[in-house]
Order: structure tokens, then sequence, then C-alpha cells
């Protein structure tokens, strides 16, 4: 009952229910952000750098581990000071050029700060770990105040996203105590990866080139009225540019 429940044990736990909330606040105030130049690569150009996004609000137990491992004093204000991943965007791209991009766009977005890039691409860590990390701030109107709230913004490759899971789970597998074998092969995996990513790259770079200049043709009237923002105002543009170009 919740009449039994002390008064400052009440308190307590609208505190952190608003702590937490204002992490979830700011995790849909950067989605919406990717998910805008999500959208709109996906309709008005030809290459989406996007292939992928998600979000996690770490949970109060990882949050508590993590102070614990780190030493912090479970005190909302010092966890709020000294673990900045409380909210995560993962944005996964085709290319490395691609994370580069993302990263430009985001950082140059007027509600968001960055206070911290770690390039995890050009400096992987000794294990093979690469990524593109992005700590940033953004602003959470709540009803009584307006909070900075970091969020920490992963950026990296299919080929990275795919060797990343899988060696979190194997970390987790083995408690975290991988046999060296395991740890050589994880490595030499990280560099298959990388060569990959470099080839896809460098194959993606051809094709664009041989499409400039074989010069892209405006879609027919046809085609342009199976695109999936076809509606009459678009048709109608598109086919009076048509016509002015073939006067
Ligand atoms: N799978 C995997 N993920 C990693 C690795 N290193 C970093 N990450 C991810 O990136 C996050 C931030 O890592 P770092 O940039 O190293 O930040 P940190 O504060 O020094 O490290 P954490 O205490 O792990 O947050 C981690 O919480 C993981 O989600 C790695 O070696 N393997
Ligand atoms: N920025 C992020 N965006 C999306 N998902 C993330 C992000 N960071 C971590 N995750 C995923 O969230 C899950 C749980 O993460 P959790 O918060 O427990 O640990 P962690 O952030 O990976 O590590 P740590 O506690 O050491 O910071 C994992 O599957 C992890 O890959």
């Amino acid at each position: 009952m919740v009449e039994d429940v002390p008064e400052a044990l009440l308190s307590a736990r609208d505190d952190v229910a608003r702590f937490l909330m204002s992490y979830k606040f700011a995790i849909d105030t950067v989605m919406a952000k990717v998910n805008i130049l999500n959208e709109e690569f996906r309709y008005t150009h030809d290459h989406n750098p996007i292939e992928h996004v998600s979000s996690r609000l770490k949970t109060p137990a990882s949050i508590m581990e993590k102070a614990r491992r780190r030493g912090v004093p479970y005190d909302l204000n010092q966890i709020r000071e000294a673990i900045l991943d409380i909210a995560g965007i993962r944005v996964t791209c085709s290319f490395i050029s691609d994370t580069y991009e993302i990263r430009d766009m985001l950082a140059g977005h007027e509600d968001i700060t960055v206070t911290e890039e770690r390039d995890y691409v050009r400096n992987p860590k000794p294990n093979g770990y690469r990524s593109l990390h992005l700590l940033v701030e953004t602003a959470v109107r709540m009803s009584d105040r307006t909070l900075d709230v970091p969020v920490e913004i992963q950026i990296r490759t299919i080929a990275m996203d795919f060797w990343a899971s899988l060696e979190h789970k194997i970390y987790y597998k083995y408690a975290k105590s991988v046999p060296q074998e395991l740890l050589d092969e994880l490595r030499e995996a990280a560099e298959t990866a990388n060569r990959l990513d470099v080839t896809m790259e460098r194959l993606h770079a051809e094709v664009r080139e041989q499409g400039d200049r074989a010069g892209t043709p405006l879609p027919g009237p046809e085609e342009l009225r199976k695109l999936p923002l076809a509606d009459e105002l678009l048709v109608a543009l598109a086919e009076r540019v048509n016509s002015e170009r073939s006067d």
C-alpha cells in the first residue's frame, strides 16, 4: 500500500523516475534528428549513409554496476556527472566515410553540442574495436527546468557492428576472461572486417564515379508516379522540369 511507504522513499522513487526520464527524453530528441536525416536521405538522395539506428537507456542495474566499478557514490547528481552513456544511440552506416558524414551532420546541429569525440575508427582499441563515439549534450525542457543531458552516440559500419556484437557476446560468455587464443582471433577478425570496409568503400567510390560520368537520367513520368513521396505537387513539379529540359 502506498500509504505505508515512508515519504522519503516515495520522494526518492520520484527523483529516480525524473532522472531516468530526462535521459529518455534526450534519446527521443536526438533520435528525432537522426530519423529526419534517415528519411530525408532515403527519399531524396541516391545514397543513404544510414543503414540502421538503435537506442538504449541504460538500466538502473547497469548504472549501479558501472557506478560501483568506477567508485562513484550512489548519488543521482554524482552519477549524472560521472556516467555519460546512460542515454545511448547507435547509428550503423554502410561505409567508413558515411560515419564521418553522419558525425558532421549531427555535430553541426544547433540543438546538439559535442563535448567529446573518440575516434576508434582511425585509432582502434588494442582488441580491434572500431567505432566513432560522440559524447553530446542536448537540452531537455521539463515542466520546471531545462537540463543539458548527455547522450553517447556510437557511429559505425555494418562490419564494425558485426564484430562488436560478437565480441560483446564472447566477452560475457567467458565472464570477461576470454582465452588468449580467442582474443588473438578476434583481433585478426577485426582486421578482416576493416579490410572489407576499405574494399567496399573503394568499390562504392568507383561505382559513384562511373555513375557521375554517365550522368544520372531524370526519371520519366511512369517512374515518378511510383515514387514513395509522389504526391500531385511533386509529380507536377518534376514533369515541368522534364518538359523544360526537353524544350
Ligand atoms: N563490443 C565492444 N564494445 C565496446 C568496446 N569498447 C567500447 N565499447 C562500447 O563503447 C562504449 C563506450 O566505450 P569507451 O569509449 O571506451 O568509453 P569508456 O567510458 O572508456 O568505457 P566504458 O566504461 O565501457 O563506458 C562501451 O560502453 C561499449 O558499448 C569493445 O572493446 N568492444
Ligand atoms: N550508445 C549505444 N547505443 C545503442 N546501444 C548501446 C549503446 N551502448 C551500448 N549499447 C548496447 O546496450 C546493451 C547493454 O548495455 P549496457 O548499458 O548494459 O552496457 P555497456 O554500455 O555496453 O557497457 P558499460 O556498462 O561498461 O558502459 C548492449 O547490447 C550494448 O551493445
